[in-house]
């Protein structure tokens, strides 16, 4: 754990690690196609406000755009006032579902090939809302997707309605998997993405040209077999690597629907001078990278000593303003929920519903990968709790639009160090009540008083739904029992393993029962609590699984004595 001051890494074992390197090692993937390109025309009139002065003294002012400066990064932009701007730009012309792309011309970049082909498509059928999350609650009370809105008038929390009926009308259960299997593999924008392989569950109205993407998604479900086999007696464990990804996490799912929305919100006018979030350092990095890709400014609130070196070094390294304060996670949501609330600068936490569907597409994706059979059960870890109810809204879409023909029972995995969900599982779901969180190595779960309590409870509700809860020495002994098989874990994915372990050992789980473990980032950017488990520093935990580098003289017969012994040589 590092604070911004401190960048430079501690990592131990005399003979080095190179974790350093490796950390630097994480790449993007992509893969991809398309079956129809739309392109609509979208206003191009932008607005800023003269907001800047309001600024100064509460954030770093200088480092955020005059409103005269977002007006003239935005092609066709105009700078006016707030009161000029309003509330209610108009709508643009949307698009329709499109013909099938031709070849791409020779000096055709893959944005101007999508705005070619979909230039004669006609407008789209489908559409998307804010509503009040109060589900089986009847309300007239709605929001276009364009407004800048986290809460309803209540209070509640919100959630995005897609528009079903005419998700219904446009095909069966068939026609939305073949739509979306013939998009896997291929480069076409924006369906190259995996999360916008799905665009007319996501974000349907958005012009493909104001899309922010670097080909997330598509990320892969791969069969744990040694670790099923040897450690939870199992023949069907799976783990969806969602951490092999652009900046190491699954956020990238989420924080490619919201900075696309952004940019088009500046598009439309909106007087936003850039995004905003609080981080336990895998949303910031998300942010950071996007806004960095559209050139809108990034704003992160870090808690600091508590996040790793590579996590803090990502919204560095990509311009952000970074601001670390001496408070936890949830004092940092509680600040930036306070900024954002001031200042014209879009809130980009899982508290906004739109990150959710991004992330949502991951379900949708287990389903893909598994030929649209539906998985027994699926394990998330949760802290701030949006992903769970993510994972149900992308299995319950798929189900109402007859993709598949059941759900799988979901289990939320919590740190005991930071458990308010399990908790309030355990107590019938009454009385939630928020906690402090303790430090955990599962550092990015560190949240005691989580956003998305509400529609965790729900989702986990209507779907027969367990919360388990692991210790500090369950995470970290599951970890080193995971790589050992091979894997390279974060200790969030540890959380969930001992869940996994747990359910076993009660037959809760079955051995044959088909299940996914989530895995939400890669192991590279945790690697200070591993090097420090199999070097048995870790205070108040015992390193059972450890494995130590061995020192060894530079003489073959030195070697030659210590293979022998390990190896058991005669
Ligand atoms: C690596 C990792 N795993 C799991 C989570 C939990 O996700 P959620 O906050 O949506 O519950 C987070 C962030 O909170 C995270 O960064
Ligand atoms: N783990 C998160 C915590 C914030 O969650 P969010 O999904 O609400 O942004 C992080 O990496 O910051």
């Amino acid at each position: 754990m590092v604070s911004a001051a401190a960048v430079t890494s501690r990592v131990g074992f005399g003979v080095g690690f190179g974790a350093r390197k490796g950390e630097e090692a994480l790449h993007s993937q992509s893969l991809q196609q398309s079956v129809s390109l739309r392109r609509d025309f979208a206003l191009q009139r932008i607005v800023a406000t003269g907001s800047g002065k309001r600024m100064a003294g509460v954030v770093r002012a200088e480092a955020l755009p005059s409103s005269q400066e977002v007006a003239e990064s935005v092609p066709g932009a105009k700078a006016v006032t707030l009161e000029e701007a309003g509330t209610d730009s108009a709508k643009p012309v949307s698009s329709g579902n499109g013909p099938v792309s031709p070849k791409k011309g020779r000096n055709e970049n893959i944005r101007e090939e999508a705005r070619r082909v979909c230039a004669g498509s006609g407008p789209t059928s489908f559409s998307a809302k804010y509503v009040p999350f109060a589900p089986g609650q009847e309300t007239d009370e709605e929001y276009s997707l364009d407004e800048v809105i986290y809460r309803s008038k209540t209070g509640a929390l919100l959630d995005v309605q897609h528009d079903m009926e005419a998700l219904k009308k446009a095909g069966d259960g068939e026609y939305w998997r073949n739509l979306f299997d013939s998009r896997v593999g291929k480069t076409t924008w924006p369906y190259g993405s995996g999360v916008w392989s799905k665009k007319e569950w996501v974000l349907p109205e958005i012009d493909d040209d104001d899309i922010v993407s670097v080909f997330e998604g598509n990320s892969n479900l791969f069969w744990a077999e040694r670790f099923g086999r040897e450690v939870v007696d199992m023949t069907e464990l799976w783990v969806k690597h969602c951490g092999i990804s652009h900046t190491g996490s699954f956020k990238d799912l989420g924080m490619t629907v919201l900075v696309s929305q952004v940019n088009r919100l500046r598009r439309l006018g909106k007087p936003l001078l850039g995004v905003g979030c609080a981080s336990t350092g895998d949303t910031s990095a998300a942010l950071s990278a996007y806004c960095a890709a559209a050139g809108i400014p990034a704003i992160v609130f870090l808690p600091a000593n508590k996040i790793s070196i590579a996590q803090l070094v990502q919204p560095i390294a990509n311009g952000a303003l970074v601001l670390s304060m001496d408070t936890d996670f949830d004092g940092c949501m509680r600040l930036i929920r306070e900024v954002t609330s001031e200042l014209p600068i879009y809130l980009a936490n899982s508290l906004n519903s739109l990150r959710l569907e991004g992330q949502k597409t991951a379900a949708i994706e287990i389903l893909q990968q598994f030929d649209w059979e539906v998985p027994d059960w699926v394990i998330v870890p949760g802290g701030n709790l949006g992903n769970i109810y993510a994972f149900y809204k992308g299995f319950y879409m798929c189900k109402e639009l007859g993709l598949v023909d059941r759900m799988p029972r979901l289990v939320c995995a919590q740190a005991a160090n930071a458990n308010p969900l399990y908790r309030a599982f355990k107590d019938g779901w009454e009385n939630f009540k928020p906690i402090k969180a303790l430090p955990t190595f599962a550092s990015a779960i560190q949240i005691g008083d989580p956003v998305s309590i509400d529609r965790a409870i729900y989702a986990l509700t209507q779907c027969d739904g367990i919360v388990e809860e692991a210790t500090e020495q369950e995470i970290m002994d599951v970890c080193a029992q995971a790589d050992a098989t091979g894997m390279f874990t974060c200790p969030h994915t540890g959380v969930a393993l001992v869940a996994l372990q747990k359910l076993r050992e009660r037959g809760v789980i079955g051995r044959n029962d088909r299940t996914v473990v989530v895995s939400t980032a890669h192991g590279l950017k945790f690697t200070q609590s591993k090097v420090e488990y199999h070097s048995s520093e870790l205070a108040d935990i015992t390193s059972k699984f450890a494995n130590p580098p061995i020192s060894v003289a530079d003489d073959f017969s030195s070697i030659m004595d210590v293979l022998r012994q390990k190896l058991a040589l005669r």
